[in-house]
């Protein structure tokens, strides 16, 4: 039994995640942690799963008053790197959807994890056909090294880029050259009209209500064009890979950052 705390069960992912937990029989779903509400059940909170199941506004007493061995975070970056170095403190394993982490924060969190031996894991997509669209970015950037990506979210999105089109970019750029896109000359008569630069590989973020996540990856070549799109319909599309994650990092003593390393 893999004893559960998820942090953010009122939002979008946190809602499906406290489902994914209470319905499989190898997971117990122990407490969950919102920061606007502590000393109560989920029964308690409209806005809540209607569960018998404490509710902390504070990681610390919560692990202190639940052992667990996985921390599901499902919040914002700021949040979930403070969340992730007290679970580290409590020898608790983190499974981490949030987006938006730095460079320098992944490189910091693996040095703990690594200090401590102990298994974590970020994945700014768990979605098992976003994984599969990165894979073949990576491969088709490889001979198309013309690329941009455009991604589309819901416009409650806090971070632009998505976490999604910085690792799809990011795998992308071990294939592929640093390279200036585009007319050598071209200007932008608007700011931000050629999208984010990733090493000469521009990202384009749209943000707009009705859309939930969605990515296409555009190769351009002499005569040819190929699109890699992902799209996630619903919040369920990710849950898959959240309980992949969790059972594998209770066999993890490093922390992973993508599950693409994951899904061999
Ligand atoms: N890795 C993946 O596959 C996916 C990752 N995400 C990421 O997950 C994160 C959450 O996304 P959504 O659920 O759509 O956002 P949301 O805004 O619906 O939910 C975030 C929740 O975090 C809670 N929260 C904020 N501060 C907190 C704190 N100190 N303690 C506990 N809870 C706190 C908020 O109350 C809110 O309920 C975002 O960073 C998003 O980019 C979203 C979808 C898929
Ligand atoms: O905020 C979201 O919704 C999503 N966030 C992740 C990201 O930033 O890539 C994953 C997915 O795209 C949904």
């Amino acid at each position: 039994m893999i004893k559960i705390v998820i942090a953010g069960p009122r939002g979008n992912m946190g809602k499906e995640a406290v489902k994914m937990a209470t319905g499989e029989e190898s997971f117990e779903l122990v407490a969950v942690v919102d920061h606007r509400y502590n000393g109560v059940k989920m029964n308690e909170i409209p806005t809540m799963e209607q569960l018998d199941i404490p509710v902390y506004d504070n990681m610390t007493q919560c692990f202190e008053n639940h052992p667990c061995d996985v921390l599901i975070d499902l919040t914002t970056p700021e949040v979930g790197k403070k969340h992730m170095l007290t679970a580290f403190e409590y020898g608790v394993r983190p499974v981490v959807g949030t987006t938006g982490f730095t460079d320098e924060d992944v490189e910091e969190l693996s040095q703990i994890a690594q200090e401590k031996q102990l298994g974590a894991i970020i994945a700014p997509n768990f979605a098992i056909g976003a994984i599969l669209m990165m894979k073949f970015s990576q491969m088709a950037a490889r001979y198309m090294p013309n690329v941009e990506i455009i991604e589309q979210h819901h416009d409650r999105k806090l971070d632009a880029p998505s976490g999604t089109a910085v690792k799809t970019a990011k795998m992308i750029s071990e294939v592929r050259e640093e390279m200036k896109q585009g007319h050598p000359n071209e200007t932008e008569q608007m700011a931000g009209a050629r999208g984010a630069d990733h090493e000469g590989l521009r990202i384009h973020s749209i943000r707009l209500p009705g859309l939930v996540a969605h990515q296409e990856v555009i190769f351009g070549g002499e005569g040819q064009t190929l699109k890699i799109r992902h799209d996630s319909l619903n919040r369920a599309s990710f849950m898959p890979g959240v309980k992949l994650a969790c059972e594998t990092v209770m066999k993890l003593d490093i922390l992973v950052y993508g599950l693409e390393h994951i899904i061999e």
